[in-house]
């Protein structure tokens, strides 16, 4: 791997950061960036053995090269996210503050909001973290940014998901709901210098600036959605002292108290990750010279102000109806646990589960914000035929016992590439089509051919090479 051509005044700024240790920092930035992935505990199937784990998340393991993801059907079917090592510090975080508070067990759902979300690290991070009985709103503010979420948080199959688009100060009406927001914020992104080398290209300090000032609206509109006593997690992939300073002072000077992490401890902490103390404020860093992973900065907030009890305003959904119940019937056989779902439809048709168990705090979301999706889509019924939705075959809520056809990995590949598969001895109708025992989609299988109903967007585009 090259040496990067780093600006001059971000080569100032780390030596100034990192004083003796500088050399080594930039030694890390000129070799390739490790490779983790991070499993997904409801779709079992990957195999770790001789796998190194990250240190901070028990899900997460490096791999020994970088394969092509795009061709293997088990990251396909939502068994793993691609995700960068540092990063998945969040679910010690998380681990640390929220998961300890046994008082929200199955007592009164938690309520999370990742502000920040796309394109779904974090966030799937965080459905997979949270206790069970949680509401998550991933929200994404730029449009073009969505549908990467959504295809995520789909494949990730969580039923206690929202996915939203918003602009931060959306959530007004949302004022402490939230036991725990999450910032992820837009950064300069030095700390992906050595995975990303186009991120060299754009930083600059009046750039550095313009994020600070941009992280500071953003924090300003976040600091009133979180509930007295809850908590805030402000992350970036930046060393930047204007931001993370910056940002870490704007919180304890608005009503919140920073949370030092336990992390594994020797004079630098044996997991490699670095303390950095501004003030009264504690963040942790992690550099590329001290950790197997890129630059990532996290701290933890709890809120000492009191903060507005948000009120219900509506009883039911605003956004669907309850399905007739001689639907409802139709729709039960597709899940696991059917009982614990109520059904609703949309102005469009397309018919919603919804876990009862989240109701409330759902209608609250509803009725908040305008562009959501939440609950599990399921499909639509054309006159007396239901039509399943495909974030429905990706649903960890989904029954086991639908008719499928277990794909070979060259036809799952095939299938993702959205032809038509021969399958001469399937049965008839919507068909699953499975990889390893996980649902991919569906098809139809109508005796002659069987039709494809992978999303058309969704469809691989690079050719699929002999095996
Ligand atoms: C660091 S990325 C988030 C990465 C994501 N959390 C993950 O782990 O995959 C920051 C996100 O903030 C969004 N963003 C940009 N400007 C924003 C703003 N003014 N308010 C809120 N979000 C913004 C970006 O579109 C981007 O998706």
């Amino acid at each position: 791997m090259q040496a990067l051509n780093l600006p001059a005044a971000f080569e100032a700024q780390m030596q100034q950061q990192l004083g003796p240790d500088y050399p080594a920092f930039a030694a890390a930035l000129a070799t390739p960036p490790p490779v983790s992935i991070r499993l997904n505990p409801r779709k079992p199937g990957v195999d770790t053995a001789g796998l190194l784990p990250v240190p901070w998340c028990e899900t997460g393991f490096y791999l020994p090269e970088r394969p092509v993801f795009t061709l293997d059907p088990l990251f396909q079917a939502g068994a793993y996210y691609v995700q960068e090592a540092s990063s998945m510090l969040l679910a010690e975080a998380v681990r640390q503050t929220v998961g300890r508070q046994k008082a929200y067990d199955g007592q009164r759902p938690l309520k999370a909001l990742d502000l920040c979300a796309a394109p779904g690290g974090k966030s799937t991070l965080l459905a997979s973290t949270l206790p069970p009985y949680s509401v998550l709103v991933c929200n994404e503010v730029i449009r073009s940014r969505v549908p990467v979420l959504r295809e995520n948080i789909d494949k990730w199959g969580y039923a206690n998901v929202v996915v939203s688009h918003h602009d931060p100060e959306d959530f007004a009406p949302l004022a402490g709901f939230f036991d725990l927001v999450m910032i992820d914020a837009p950064c300069s992104g030095e700390g992906l210098f050595r995975k990303d080398p186009k991120a060299v290209g754009e930083w600059s300090p009046e750039h550095v600036t313009l994020c600070a000032a941009r992280q500071g609206r953003i924090l300003a509109h976040s600091a009133p959605l979180v509930t007295e006593d809850g908590w805030l997690i402000y992350s970036t992939c930046t060393y930047n002292d204007a931001e993370n300073g910056q940002a870490m002072q704007w919180l304890s000077d608005h009503g919140f108290k920073n949370h030092p992490l336990d992390l594994p401890a020797d004079s630098g902490n044996a997991w490699g990750v670095t303390e950095r103390v501004f003030g009264d404020n504690v963040g942790y860093q992690c550099y590329p010279h001290r950790v197997q992973g890129e630059g990532f900065f996290i701290s933890v907030f709890r809120k000492t102000a009191s903060a507005a009890v948000p009120v219900a305003k509506t009883r039911g959904f605003k956004s669907a109806r309850l399905v007739h119940h001689k639907q409802v019937g139709t729709l039960k056989p597709y899940l696991r646990n059917a009982d614990e779902f109520s059904f609703w439809q949309k102005p469009n048709d397309e018919i919603l589960a919804v876990p009862i168990a989240l109701e409330k705090e759902l209608v609250m979301v509803d009725g908040a914000l305008r562009s959501k999706g939440f609950g599990i889509e399921m499909g639509l019924f054309k006159g007396p035929d239901f039509l399943p939705n495909h974030a429905l075959a990706l649903s960890t809520e989904l029954a086991s016992n639908l008719p499928g056809v277990d794909l070979t990995r060259d036809e799952a590949l095939h299938y993702f590439k959205k032809e038509n598969l021969v399958l001469p001895n399937a049965p008839r109708g919507w068909l699953l089509a499975r990889y390893e025992g996980l649902p991919l989609g569906w098809m139809k299988n109508l005796g002659n051919r069987t039709n494809n109903y992978l999303p058309k967007d969704w469809r691989i585009r690079m050719e699929i090479p002999e095996f």
